[in-house]
């Protein structure tokens, strides 16, 4: 099964359009797992369990990893959603870019050694930077085009051709680089104006929006703006607002994760 077609199952039979982010940051972990030696693979998995059922994707950044030396957990997590969740796609959040003979070497760590079904990768360095991920035909590629961030400006929104740049990234993916099917692109929650126009430019390619909970990107308008007709097309993704929220009384953080994740989806799925 290639990765659009894992997708596409996804959002049909879960009913969902959230990806659920795994941002693990131990300054945040509650009192329970402070100084466990596995305490990011026990916090993920406990979070992977609470929220599955509300999520179409999920999402490690794997900076949060890294920082700590803590790639062995995020095998581990990586394994436990291949065995556990073999049917919610997951994404690789890496944002990659470098000349081909490198970019071979991160397709390998996003896809052999963490078994991911997408990596999000960076179009700055152009096709022969991109090229090496698309060799691995039943997995996908997801790059980025217009962030969520605002700095994401800068470049992005500079016009080339009497056309700003995110949109030129998106024409490259969508007429150039999909010849596969097995690509899609990032655009922020937070700029809606922005993901209609991407949306008129790809047809039904599919989105990661990032940017709802934490970085305060509109629900509704995130939805009315970038979904197919068949009301899916994208994975809405929110980290800190499911990982860290606040628990109600009786409820522990996976608990109040839970809740926080159902009451997402459920709000996304009003405007499909
Ligand atoms: O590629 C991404 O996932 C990404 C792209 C982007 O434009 N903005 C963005 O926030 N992200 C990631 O999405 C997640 C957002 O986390 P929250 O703001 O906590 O929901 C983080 O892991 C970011 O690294």
């Amino acid at each position: 099964m290639t990765f659009i077609e894992k997708l596409n199952a996804a959002w049909t039979s879960r009913n969902s359009l959230l990806c659920v982010g795994l941002d693990p940051d131990l300054k945040k972990f509650p009192a329970e797992l402070q100084g466990k030696p596995d305490a990011i693979f026990e916090f993920c998995r406990a979070i992977i369990d609470a929220t599955a059922e509300a999520a179409c994707a999920f999402k490690p950044q794997i900076a949060y990893f890294a920082a700590l030396g803590a790639e062995e957990q995020l095998e581990r997590i990586c394994a436990y959603l291949r065995t556990n969740y073999p049917e919610i796609p997951l994404v690789l959040d890496a944002k990659r870019g470098d000349i081909g003979a490198t970019a071979e070497q991160y397709a390998r760590e996003a896809f052999e050694r963490y078994d991911a079904d997408v990596v999000t990768v960076s179009p700055y360095m152009g096709w022969d930077s991109v090229s090496p991920y698309l060799e691995w035909k039943d997995r996908g590629v997801i790059v980025l085009c217009r962030t969520s961030n605002a700095g994401g400006s800068d470049l992005q929104f500079l016009e080339v051709d009497g056309k700003p740049l995110y949109q030129h990234v998106a024409r490259l993916v969508a007429e150039k680089w999909n010849t596969n099917g097995q690509c899609g692109l990032v655009v922020g929650a937070t700029f809606p104006h922005e993901l209609a126009q991407v949306r008129a430019i790809i047809g039904d390619m599919p989105l990661l929006v990032p940017g709802v909970g934490a970085q305060g990107g509109d629900v509704e308008a995130t939805v009315k703006a970038g979904k197919t007709a068949s009301g899916t097309g994208m994975m809405i993704n929110s980290s800190r607002a499911i990982l860290y929220a606040k628990p109600e009384a009786g409820e522990d953080f996976a608990a109040a994760a839970r809740r926080v994740a159902i009451e997402t989806r459920d709000a996304i799925n009003r405007f499909r």
